[in-house]
């Protein structure tokens, strides 16, 4: 089986997704994110307070390119598209899923978590934009689009496999 790529904007619940996924599948799972705090030994927290955002995302990149394509749900980040590189590598992929969620949703889900750097409180101004600018990107890169708000994992991932077998 091809990898199925989960891409999509942050707390739009690739992770989690990505997991269960695997599981219903029997295949391997990677989280481009585990990847790199494996290989660094830092959070991403610590990696964009000490590398900063640049470094992290040719982190990401190499990381993407590294992780096996066959037999495999990856999650990636919610930046992974800012790339064009990246963006031309997920072309390639048949299995490209855009989990969609409103932004309202993700605020909602993500309000007592501190994790992501670039939704800290301090950034929840500048989320809309970025929200509005990587929906397109994420539109452009998948072949498939599943709404996820409102719903819970299970159905999300039933939703994922019925849309592969069409
Ligand atoms: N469909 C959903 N409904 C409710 N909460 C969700 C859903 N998907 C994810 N979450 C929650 O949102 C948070 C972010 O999910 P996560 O899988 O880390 O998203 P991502 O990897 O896309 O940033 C977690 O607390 C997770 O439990
Ligand atoms: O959207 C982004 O730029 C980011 C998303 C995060 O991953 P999730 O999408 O899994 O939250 C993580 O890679 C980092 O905080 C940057
Ligand atoms: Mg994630």
């Amino acid at each position: 089986m091809e990898a199925i790529y989960l891409i999509g904007f942050m707390g739009s619940g690739k992770t989690t997704v990505s997991r269960e996924l695997a599981r219903r599948l029997n295949v391997a799972v990677y989280d481009t994110d585990e990847e790199i705090i494996k290989m660094k030994g830092k959070s991403i927290n610590e990696i964009f307070a000490a590398d900063g955002e640049a470094k992290f995302r040719l982190l990401e990149s190499d990381v993407l390119r590294s992780i096996p394509s066959n037999d495999a749900v990856i999650a990636t980040g919610g930046g992974i598209v800012g790339l064009e590189e990246n963006r031309l590598y997920l072309k390639n992929k048949v299995n490209v899923v855009y989990l969609h969620a409103e932004l309202e949703n993700i605020l909602e889900r993500l309000k007592d978590d501190d994790s992501r750097p670039l939704l800290r409180k301090d950034k929840l101004q500048s989320a809309e934009v970025l929200y509005s600018k990587r929906l397109p990107l994420y539109r452009g890169a998948a072949g498939i689009e599943i709404g996820t708000s409102g719903k819970p994992i299970t159905r999300i991932v039933d939703d994922i496999i019925q849309r592969m077998k069409k």
